[in-house]
């Protein structure tokens, strides 16, 4: 992680988000932990996924704001149904991006160590012998390894996955849980939004939102 300890935690103070002049986050106020695993949960349209938006810089929240993210390098996992499944690149290509914005020059080539940090991703999620072929021939539960691949190789200290498990076999699902428990771990800050009951059970806390409003000690 950069060889930087980052120790306090991003805090979220009084975020409200709309879309179109319809408001879809109301004042959220929660700190969200250095070196564990926040899951964001809720019903179907709660908010989560503007949440995760807000925090990674993609929304613009009408209101408030997010504190801590100044020295902290980001990675994000969009949900599946926002990657195109076509993308005319290959595998170790689309984890490779996971470098791009650790490079000094935007046209700059990845190095050997570079090299190295993508193979090892790919090894993690266990896609690595996919690495040659084409991304857009690959299944949906092996396209969404291929992503948290690539946010694995920007060795991000903030990790934001949107339903990274979702859609997955037993086998895929405990190997991204695993990946991530590793990941805090080392220290990233890692959040998450699931309707996985297993992740909601091993996180190290829990924002629950309804209607786009927090919810204390959900049940
Ligand atoms: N691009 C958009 N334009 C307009 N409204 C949107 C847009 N994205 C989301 N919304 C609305 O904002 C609200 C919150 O959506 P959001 O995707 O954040 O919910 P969610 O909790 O992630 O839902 P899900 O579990 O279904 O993924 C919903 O009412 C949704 O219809």
């Amino acid at each position: 992680m950069a060889g930087r300890p980052v120790v306090s935690g991003i805090r979220l103070h009084d975020v409200s988000a709309e879309y179109d002049g319809a408001r879809v986050l109301h004042g959220i106020s929660v700190e969200v932990g250095t070196a564990a695993i926040t899951v964001v949960t809720g019903a179907n349209g709660a908010g989560k996924s503007t949440l995760l938006a807000v925090i990674a810089g993609l929304h613009r929240p009408t209101s408030g704001g997010v504190d801590g993210l100044d020295g902290r390098s980001a990675a994000y996992v969009p949900q599946r149904s926002a990657v195109p499944d076509r993308f005319p690149v290959t595998v170790r290509d689309v984890a490779s991006m996971g470098r791009w914005p650790t490079l000094r020059r935007w046209w700059g080539r990845l190095g050997a160590g570079d090299r190295r940090i993508v193979d090892e991703s790919l090894a993690r999620l266990d896609v690595l012998h996919l690495a040659g072929r084409s991304f857009g021939e690959l299944s949906g539960g092996q396209r969404q390894r291929v992503l948290v691949a690539q946010a694995l190789a920007r060795e991000a200290d903030l990790l934001l996955l949107d339903e990274p498990t979702v859609g997955l076999d037993r086998a895929a699902g405990l190997a991204i849980r695993e990946v991530l428990r590793a990941e805090a771990d080392r220290g990233a800050t890692v959040v998450e939004v699931t309707h996985d009951p297993v992740a909601v059970a091993e996180a190290d806390a829990r924002v629950h939102l309804e209607a786009g409003c927090l919810v204390e000690d959900p049940r």
